[in-house]
């Protein structure tokens, strides 16, 4: 997405499609106040300031498994240099359906540990009332110490959510990795996280 005016074409096709403000917004990466800034812009009678926020596309890596790989091994890179300081060992990595399941799967393999999926709830109301769930078609999260996986981290809800259930059935989330923190913060529902891109304002 190169500039404003094609993020809300993209907007406005999104919901021509049907889709809502909660979908457009995880689609394109960014929060929902943003959505409708973008869709009231598209009607050329917007009077109010954008709101603070970044727009993240990185399909440059998302389409290529080479590139996958290497970013992969990077954020594996970090996590173990984090965790060889906690002298934590992990016993499997999760991924973040849809856009964390590709880095999840590389990062298992190469850590040489179990890997499971978190669908993500693909929300209409707000991620804040819904819940996402372990499939049950990859490894059991129970009682495992585990390494949350996703593309972006915006607000927070969906690896906090994802966090929250592990701890209710046992587990432990020792490491967050994820290719970009929009967040920029160290630990995220108190559990230390990795980015290889932070996003910082300056404004
Ligand atoms: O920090 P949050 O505000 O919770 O937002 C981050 C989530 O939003 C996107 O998910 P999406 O549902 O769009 O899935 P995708 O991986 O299919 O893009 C992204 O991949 C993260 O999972």
């Amino acid at each position: 997405m190169k500039n404003i005016e094609e993020l809300i074409l993209k907007a406005v096709e999104l919901q021509s499609n049907g889709l809502v403000t909660g979908q457009i917004a995880n689609e394109l990466n960014v929060s929902r106040e943003t959505v409708t800034w973008l869709l009231t812009r598209s009607k050329k009678d917007v009077v109010a300031p954008a709101p603070k926020d970044i727009s993240v596309t990185w399909n440059s890596v998302g389409q290529s498994s080479y590139r996958l790989r290497c970013i992969s091994q990077a954020l594996c890179d970090m996590v173990i240099e984090k965790l060889e300081r906690t002298q934590q060992d992990a016993d499997l990595v999760i991924g973040i359906g849809l856009s964390g399941i590709p880095i999840a799967t590389m990062m298992a393999e190469e850590l040489q540990i179990d890997f499971a999926i978190f669908h993500d709830y693909d929300d209409q109301k707000g991620k804040t009332h819904q819940r996402g769930i372990f499939s049950r078609n990859f490894a059991d999260v129970d009682g495992k110490k585990c390494i949350i996986v996703d593309d972006v981290v915006s607000s927070g809800a969906t690896v906090t959510d994802v966090a929250e259930q592990l701890r209710e059935v046992g587990a432990t989330p020792i490491a967050v990795a994820v290719i970009v923190d929009k967040m920029n913060a160290d630990m995220i529902a108190n559990v230390p996280m990795s980015s290889l891109f932070r996003i910082t304002r300056v404004d």
